[in-house]
């Protein structure tokens, strides 16, 4: 595994140094080294835990090196990082073989002066049974014990209240679940579930929605005759449940104003069984391109796809029975699928309500009298989420809030939610429903 190491640290110092998307720079970086299958997936696992836990082993750095952490170099850091990662969370590493690679990478890239340095660190850390380092309060002691930046802590705190914020940090860190919904416009849904299990997918039916299955092991679901022959797509639960709040029928003219990569406007479609029109747009070309090439992988041919501003009125757009506003977000009900979303700024977000806003009062001028509009983020923020669904039905007396519907349960009289991961181990997530009432 030295040489999955050492990917490691170049892929994690350049993104340190680089701010680039990680998904793209691990996927670029393993495609050409020659690592074999197994050191590739023992890297992946290393460069998504270190930059997850980043906050976790900073914390740890600081308190062990006696050290402002500027005074490190970026290498040394990112060497330390990947050690104490390793002595944490993979099981499968036997502490000696954790400290001793960490201590071969800093000599490998001719830093011998540092190899002692880590060395002495992370036996230290060992020989304190790997303690955490103590918070200076509470809302401390949850950011190092799940990695969140104590702004975020404090927020989730503020606005969900101590419990649930507690249970969205713990959900915030490991693993994402891989969900698909089954394409049943064109073949029966266990046609192709069948098809799945036939070629080694094994999968778990999820009771919530009929149509959407948990992708079980590591097994690529991208790379099954079913996937190719368009009978599935990868979509969070999440994002399928904000489908069946908009309820769209056969021969309904749907706009999705903020659609791409297309996973709602393809789960949109499926739902009225490719009859009628759906009507999806983004604001990048390239972008809508992708739903295009989704639509067309998946024979929805009742989609068009096309480039739009949704803040900015079309007189010549029609008038629509559904309209989804799944709105530009921070996406901070997604850090466990992209951890790097925790490391940005707040006030990076600042801008966002209003833009948010803007976009849902020009979506709400294309419903039809009794048509449907869904407000909806992949976010966890009461300004980005209620607070524009209240300013919204302040500044519209045309619109009044509507049941999200039967497949919520015992939500199903609920007119908006927010969707936490523990729920149903899917995506943070907010869905709010409207009704155009003249
Ligand atoms: C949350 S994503 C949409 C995800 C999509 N609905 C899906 O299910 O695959 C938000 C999208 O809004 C687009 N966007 C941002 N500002 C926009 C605007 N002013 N008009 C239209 N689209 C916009 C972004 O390019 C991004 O693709």
């Amino acid at each position: 595994m030295g040489n999955a190491r050492k990917t490691v640290l170049r892929l994690l110092t350049r993104l340190e140094n680089s701010g680039s998307y990680s998904n793209i720079l691990l996927d670029e970086g393993l495609e050409r080294s020659d690592l074999s299958p197994q050191d590739k997936k023992f890297a992946a696992a290393l460069f998504y835990g270190v930059l997850e836990r980043q906050i976790t082993l900073d914390n740890i750095i600081r308190e062990y090196s006696r050290n402002p952490k500027n005074k490190l170099g970026t290498e040394v850091r990112v060497i330390l990082r990947m050690g104490l990662y390793q002595l944490l969370y993979m099981d499968s590493v036997p502490d000696n073989a954790a400290v001793d690679e960490s201590v071969k990478l800093a000599k490998k890239n001719r830093n011998p002066a540092a190899s002692g340095f880590i060395n002495a660190m992370l036996r230290e850390f060992i020989r304190n049974n790997k303690k955490l380092p103590k918070g200076r309060n509470a809302t401390e002691e949850l950011s190092i014990e799940y990695s969140a930046p104590v702004w975020l802590t404090e927020k989730w705190t503020r606005e969900y209240g101590k419990d649930i914020c507690l249970e969205m940090l713990k959900t915030s860190v490991g693993q994402a679940p891989v969900t698909a919904r089954v394409n049943t416009a064109f073949h029966s849904l266990e046609s192709t579930l069948d098809m799945l299990a036939e070629e080694g997918i094994t999968f778990e039916r999820l009771s919530v929605l009929p149509d959407c299955i948990r992708i079980c092991g590591a097994g690529a679901v991208e790379h099954t005759k079913a996937y190719k022959e368009g009978r599935i797509h990868v979509q969070d639960l999440s994002s399928q449940l904000c489908c069946a709040a908009l309820d769209p029928k056969e021969n309904d003219t749907v706009l999705d104003l903020c659609a791409a990569p297309g996973g709602k406007t393809f789960t949109i479609a499926e739902r009225m069984n490719n009859k009628g029109r759906v009507l999806a747009f983004d604001l990048h070309k390239n972008r809508a391109g992708l739903i295009e090439s989704g639509a067309k992988r998946l024979g929805l041919d009742c989609i068009r796809a096309g480039v739009n501003n949704a803040k900015v009125y079309d007189e010549k757009m029609p008038k629509a029975d559904k309209v989804l506003c799944d709105a530009p977000c921070s996406g901070l009900g997604v850090i466990r699928r992209k951890p790097e979303i925790k490391y940005k700024e707040p006030s990076d977000f600042d801008r966002l309500p209003e833009i948010q806003y803007d976009i849902l009062k020009t979506s709400a001028e294309y419903v039809k009298v009794g048509g449907t509009l869904v407000y909806s983020t992949c976010t966890l923020s009461r300004a980005e989420n209620d607070e524009v669904a209240d300013r919204f039905l302040a500044e519209h007396p045309d619109f009044e809030p509507a049941p999200l519907g039967e497949a919520f349960g015992s939500d199903s009289g609920l007119c908006r939610m927010s969707i936490t991961p523990a729920k149903y181990n899917s995506d943070g997530f907010f869905i709010a429903k409207f009704i155009r009432l003249r």
